[in-house]
């Protein structure tokens, strides 16, 4: 039998429905310290966003200022079209349509299972309470355990009532801070793919915030990146990954190094070489930094190359090599499991076909040129 990939659709809102979440010029500060300034960013109902950064970047001062856990100085959060902070408005915590799941659980230690689910519902009757409780016992299939009380639940079975839990009252968005870390490895993606699969079902609107740049690109439909306080990019996982906005993002999402390069007559060369064509850029002579990925890095044994092996860390299915260039800088490759350059190995390094690097002018990617690097090509040129 041929096995098949499953792809759950992703549910669409309709077009007038107001984003699930929108902040708008959200800041908030401590003393002099800045927990997030001027964030800007609307989730579209049924969007599952992953936030992530650096420590003290802002993600749970983001989270605590949405769940109402803290008042923004500056800014408006709107919950599925309501004004829930800001503009004058304070809407209370339980009254925002907020779900919360955190990394430790959070569950109440002397109520079951059942009533851990239940806890939300108070404005609903004891029969409906129970039916709803069922309905999300059944969705995270852990029904059969609703009886038990939280310390006799594994790790991932926690996390599954406390997701039930979040779900119960309908929230219009749920905020998972770092949902997944407290569970070990084997259990932690068997666990997200659960969840995700849960939140995809119920429609639900969900922001997540992790450190794991892997699980970031994954889950999210849209990646968020914080560094310092600020948004640098929000976008969808290829872009974030693939067409970096900041120095920042190319380095904090995923392995990048980063070398001095020309675009001249629209020829990107650097100290390996030419590394690709840049369209657009026929008029253009400047100087960039390119940002190469170690998995765009090609490696060939070569007694008279300039390039030296300087480390080999083995991966497991790939070997990370780490090479120094005759200018003293250094590029990462990855090749497959098979091959293994010993330390000292003279190489030739290129970049594989078909990679267009990502450019920087300074800390911010670039596109096209800037408007002061365009010359007059001379004549000889044209
Ligand atoms: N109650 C507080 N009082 C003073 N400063 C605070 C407070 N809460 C957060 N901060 C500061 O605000 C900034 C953002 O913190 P925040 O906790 O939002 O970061 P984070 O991205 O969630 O970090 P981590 O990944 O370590 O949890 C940090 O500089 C932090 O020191």
């Amino acid at each position: 039998m041929t096995a098949q990939m499953e792809t759950i659709p992703v549910p669409m809102a309709p077009e007038d429905t107001p984003p699930a979440l929108a902040l708008d010029g959200v800041t908030k500060h401590y003393g002099s310290s800045r927990g997030v300034d001027a964030l800007d960013l609307s989730v579209p109902a049924g969007e599952l966003v992953t936030l992530i950064g650096p420590s003290g970047c802002g993600k749970s001062t983001t989270l605590r200022l949405v769940a109402g856990l803290e008042r923004p100085d500056a800014g408006r959060i709107s919950v599925a079209g309501s004004v829930v902070a800001g503009s004058g408005v304070f809407v209370n915590p339980e009254l925002r349509r907020v779900g919360l799941v955190f990394q430790d659980h959070a569950l109440f230690p002397h109520l079951t299972v059942g009533l851990n689910v239940q806890f939300g519902l108070d404005r609903l009757s004891r029969a409906d309470r129970r039916r709803r409780a069922g309905e999300l016992l059944d969705l995270v299939q852990l029904a059969h355990l609703a009886d038990r009380y939280p310390h006799e639940l594994s790790g991932g079975e926690q996390q599954r009532v406390a997701l039930a839990r979040a779900l119960a009252p309908r929230p219009a968005v749920v905020l998972l801070d770092e949902p997944f870390s407290g569970l070990d490895e084997s259990l932690r993606a068997q666990v997200r793919r659960d969840t995700v699969a849960t939140l995809r079902e119920t429609g639900t609107t969900g922001v997540l915030v992790t450190h794991d740049q892997t699980e970031a690109l994954s889950v999210g439909s849209r990646v968020v990146v914080m560094h310092n306080g600020v948004i640098e990019q929000a976008d969808v996982p290829e872009k974030v990954f693939e067409r970096p906005a900041t120095r920042f993002v190319a380095s904090f999402m995923g392995d990048a190094d980063f070398l001095p390069a020309r675009v001249h007559r629209a020829l990107l060369t650097c100290e390996i070489g030419i590394v690709s064509t840049v369209p657009g850029w026929a008029d253009s002579d400047v100087e960039v930094d390119v940002v190469l990925r170690p998995h765009e890095v090609a490696l060939q044994a070569d007694p008279t190359a300039s390039a030296r092996v300087s480390a080999v860390e083995y991966h497991g299915a790939f070997v990370l090599h780490h090479v120094q260039l005759a200018s003293g800088r250094t590029l990462r490759s990855w090749q497959p499991h098979i091959v293994r350059f010993p330390i000292g190995t003279a190489v030739t390094v290129t970049v594989t076909a078909g990679t267009s690097p990502t450019l920087l002018i300074g800390d911010r990617a670039v596109t096209t040129p800037p408007l002061d690097a365009r010359r007059a090509a001379t004549p000889h040129e044209r």
